[in-house]
């Protein structure tokens, strides 16, 4: 089934964010993590899931992404539920985990032909260029088990250089990143929000310099 989504010819993107969690419930070990949630995530948006460890933050980013479906209530993209046309949802939407879903064994280009297959107006040349913009330049033809995690973590990032979707779901990014990755990270967030994409993403990084910001905090269950 595919998602009755209107297309924005004058945007960057086919179409604009539209995600909204509905009553959403979830329980781990007996314990509730959250309840009656409600939640949506519009063109512009800037949402940072923030709370101790174990609060459910990635829990939270897992089902709004469509990869975990043990909750109640409901998640829907245009009004529908992610499950019923997530083929459609998922070309709108990056989720990049913690663990980053980088091939160790394949290079960093390998690595970004790979991801962005489900894209095929993506160009070789953007593949380079988005490689030299996190600084891998030099080092496209490297396994990326012989690169350093922040080095692994950026071309996990490069995908958001790549790829034309409008909402980027991103689980504690930041991690591993030296000081001007953190800087050109915390930029890349403000430009995407400010050209009409939206995010949700789980920090423990302050992202207070960014205008659109809003935190929603998680982990006030006992
Ligand atoms: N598959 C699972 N089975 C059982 N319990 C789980 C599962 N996944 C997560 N949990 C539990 O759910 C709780 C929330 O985990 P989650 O990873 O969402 O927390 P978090 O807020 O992202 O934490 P952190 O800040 O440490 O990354 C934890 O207590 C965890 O043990």
């Amino acid at each position: 089934m595919t998602c009755s989504v209107p297309a924005d010819p004058s945007s960057r993107f086919t179409t604009h964010c539209d995600l909204s969690a509905e009553g959403v419930s979830c329980e781990r070990d007996d314990r509730i993590l959250f309840e009656d949630l409600s939640l949506s995530v519009k063109k512009g948006d800037l949402i940072q899931l923030v709370g101790p460890n174990g609060a459910g933050k990635t829990t939270l980013l897992r089902l709004m992404a469509g990869l975990n479906q043990d909750f109640d209530g409901q998640v829907c993209w245009y009004g529908e539920n992610i499950q019923t046309c997530f083929h459609d949802y998922a070309r709108q939407r990056l989720y990049i985990g913690h663990l980053s879903a980088i091939k160790k064994v394949l290079t960093p280009l390998e690595n970004l032909r790979w991801f962005v297959s489900s894209w095929p107006e993506v160009k070789e040349d953007d593949l380079w260029q988005a490689l030299d913009e996190v600084t891998l330049a030099g080092y496209e033809d490297v396994p990326c088990q012989q690169l350093s995690a922040g080095q692994q973590r950026r071309v996990a990032l490069a995908r958001l250089l790549v790829t034309p979707t409008p909402l980027w779901i991103l689980d504690e990014p930041f991690t591993a990143l030296d000081k001007a990755g953190v800087i050109w990270l915390e930029g890349q967030l403000a430009r995407h929000v400010a050209a009409g994409g939206s995010v949700l993403i789980t920090s423990h990084h302050a992202l207070s310099d960014i205008p659109a910001l809003r935190q929603i905090e998680l982990g006030m269950h006992k």
